[in-house]
């Protein structure tokens, strides 16, 4: 293997060790700790695991946490009564949905229920639009990660081609808005786009967030890429075949221990620039 590794684990366990101390000026000025509340609809394994790992690292670091289950059977407007009033309740700073939510409930309609300023995960449509813009905002749990990892392994993205294969509204399209406001010049990829290995071929910097096990080959990354892979697999598979690509690319992500620590350690992170108030420039 020819390329480094970028360390996510690394990098997050310094961001939580900032938070930390944010955290606790926060409680000292106020009297209370930062809360984030976690909403949790449905009975997914998965998705619960996710859940309790926020929720350990949100106690690891001095932020409390609400839990907040509903079952699989709640409709849209049961969901969105629980999120209204963690929105109105002054002791939540940070609210985060986890995504996705079963079927019959409208996901869309639910984060559009959080207020801007307790949007810690970045999913509603003001802050995807504070983010292509570039207007203070909290943004995206995973992108942000991926852009501070980019930051942290002196990835300087003005000019670079980056392409994004997948564009889900938590992950492919905000990372692409922030590549474009890091003067990247950005192409997505999707399930219609035509010869992904062409334009894979292209890319200076490759995002994968496809949420398919090893699509992407190794022989498909130009040689001296940066590749960073936001998929995540049960038994620690990636969307990219890390082994082949790493022989080709400069820097790549492993997983775990690549992009899934920074997001958790920037959700934590936009909690506490909640609890401080403030919305931090995108
Ligand atoms: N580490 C972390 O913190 C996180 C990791 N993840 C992981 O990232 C991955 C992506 O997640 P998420 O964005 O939620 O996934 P989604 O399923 O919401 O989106 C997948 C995207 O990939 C595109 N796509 C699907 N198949 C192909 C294909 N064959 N060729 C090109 N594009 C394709 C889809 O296109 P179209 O839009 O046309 O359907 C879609 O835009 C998953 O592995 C997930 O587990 C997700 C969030 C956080
Ligand atoms: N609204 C919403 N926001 C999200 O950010 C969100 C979501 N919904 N739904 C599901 C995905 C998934 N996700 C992960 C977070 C951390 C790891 C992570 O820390 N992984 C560790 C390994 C952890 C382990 O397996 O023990 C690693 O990659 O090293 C993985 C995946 C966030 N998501």
């Amino acid at each position: 293997m020819n390329a480094q590794l970028m360390d996510g684990t690394r990098l997050a366990q310094q961001l939580h060790a900032e938070t930390r101390r944010r955290a606790d000026a926060v409680t000292l000025n106020r009297g209370h700790r930062p809360c984030l509340a976690t909403v949790l609809v449905g009975d997914d394994p998965a998705s619960a695991t996710y859940v309790r790992m926020k929720q350990r690292r949100c106690a690891e670091n001095g932020v409390d946490s609400r839990a907040v289950t509903l079952p699989a059977s709640s409709t849209t407007a049961e969901v969105t009564a629980a999120v209204r009033s963690l929105d109105a309740d002054p002791m939540v700073d940070g609210i985060l949905v986890q995504h996705p939510v079963p079927v019959p409930v409208d996901e869309r309609a639910v984060f559009e229920t959080i207020s801007h300023a307790k949007d810690v995960d970045g999913v509603t449509s003001a802050s995807l639009a504070a983010m292509a813009l570039g207007t203070p905002t909290h943004r995206s749990c995973t992108p942000a990660g991926i852009l501070r990892l980019l930051d942290s392994y002196a990835v300087a993205l003005s000019g670079l081609h980056v392409v994004v294969v997948g564009r889900s509204e938590i992950l492919g399209l905000p990372v692409g808005l922030l590549s474009l406001c890091a003067d990247a010049t950005v192409t997505y990829c999707h399930s219609h786009t035509q010869d992904l290995p062409t334009q894979i071929g292209r890319a200076d910097v490759l995002i994968a967030a496809v949420g398919r096990p090893q699509l992407i080959r190794g022989e498909w990354i130009r040689a001296g890429a940066v590749v960073v892979d936001a998929g995540y697999h049960p038994g620690g598979l990636g969307d990219v075949e890390t082994a082949t690509a790493a022989e080709r690319a400069r820097l790549i992500t492993p997983v775990p221990g690549g992009v899934g620590p920074m997001t958790i350690a920037v959700l934590i992170s936009n909690t506490v620039d909640a609890a401080e108030r403030g919305l931090v420039s995108a």
